[in-house]
């Protein structure tokens, strides 16, 4: 689908109607590029391209795209960068000759910030709506992709940016301590939803995901690593060369296999925000209307501006 075409079905609500394409983890496995491709048939026109908030690369002889988050100060997802950001993964998943994503920061010690604290702030019932919506279909697609997801985690990643790279196969973090990682929602006063932690227990398994979570817990690189909560740590220098070294392993499989078995992995959690979606909107939009947890989000706004100072 074109990407303007595209922009028009997101429009202002920030999603694509479910029934404008089938879920990624639906689809039938792609067959690999190169030699088993009819000739002649010309490949989607996206070798690169950029927004405002997300630059992406495609390597069309690798089948390996590089994905830049670029949104200062500090890459918190809004929702004009979540609507960017599915946008990215939709033309990427409906390129052939793309086969998976490497997805880091272009900021310097920041991967995510997590979701713009200010959107969930002081806005109407509507807004609230279209960011949740926004949230979501983020995750629906990166979690449900097919293609092979890297994250190489170059700074720190609190909450929405933990889900994120908690969402890829793979994540690589740069080793310097003074990078952490986790979800920490609850030190903001506010509550991961249930498909955040699925999201954490799938990686991290339970025992670990609760007590990270009931503490609301910013792992430092070392120890994310130790509670499985990333898979590797590397000096940051050789951060992207090792990425790229991990996704020729995963490649080297063949996608159906590949694929299959991850939907097997996945489905169940997907599944269960696809059927309850609106329900998990109207739970968000209560929790964040109470003048309490307007508090708790201000006040928290408050502190990091004072930390500064
Ligand atoms: C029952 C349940 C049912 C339904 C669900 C209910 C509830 C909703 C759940 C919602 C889930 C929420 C997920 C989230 O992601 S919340 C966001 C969590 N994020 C954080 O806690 C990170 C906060 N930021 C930091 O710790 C630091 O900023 C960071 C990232 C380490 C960088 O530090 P530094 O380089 O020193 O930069 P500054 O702190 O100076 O920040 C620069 C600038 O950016 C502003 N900012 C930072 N983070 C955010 C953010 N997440 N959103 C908006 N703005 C952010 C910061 O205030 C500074 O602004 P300034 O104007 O002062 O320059």
């Amino acid at each position: 689908m074109a990407a303007a075409t595209l922009a028009r079905r997101i429009g202002r609500s920030g999603v694509l109607p479910l029934c404008c394409r089938l879920p990624a983890w639906d689809r039938a496995a792609r067959p690999p590029p190169g030699p088993a491709q009819p000739p002649g048939l010309p490949l989607a026109p996206c070798r690169s391209f950029s927004n405002n908030k997300i630059q992406v690369e495609l390597d069309e002889s690798s089948g390996v795209a590089m994905m830049k988050f670029k949104s200062p100060p500090v890459n918190s997802l809004s929702l004009e960068f979540l609507t960017e950001f599915s946008i990215s993964l939709e033309k990427l998943e409906n390129n052939k000759a793309c086969r998976g994503v490497i997805i880091t920061s272009a900021l310097p010690k920041i991967f995510s910030s997590g979701l713009d604290i200010t959107e969930m702030c002081g806005k109407s019932i509507e807004h609230y709506t279209e960011f949740w919506r926004a949230v979501q279909e983020m995750w629906l697609r990166l979690y449900g992709s097919n293609m092979v997801t890297v994250a190489a985690v170059n700074g720190s990643s609190p909450a929405g940016g933990c889900l994120v790279a908690l969402s890829c196969d793979y994540r690589i973090m740069a080793e310097n301590p003074k990078f952490s990682i986790g979800l920490n929602e609850a030190q903001l006063g506010i509550v991961a939803p249930f498909w955040f932690k699925d999201t954490f227990v799938n990686v991290v398994g339970h025992r670990i995901a609760e007590r990270s979570l009931q503490l609301g817990s910013l792992h430092p690189a070392p120890e994310a690593l130790k509670l499985g909560l990333v898979d590797e740590l590397v000096p940051e220098e050789k951060l992207m060369e090792k990425a790229a070294a991990v996704m020729a392993q995963w490649l080297a499989l063949p996608d159906h296999a590949r694929q299959l078995t991850k939907t097997m992995m996945r489905k169940a959690v997907l599944d269960r925000l696809v059927a309850h979606r609106e329900e998990d909107i109207k739970n968000f939009i209560s929790f964040v209307s109470k003048e309490s947890i307007q508090k708790s989000l201000r006040m928290y706004m408050e502190m990091l501006k004072k930390r500064k100072s």
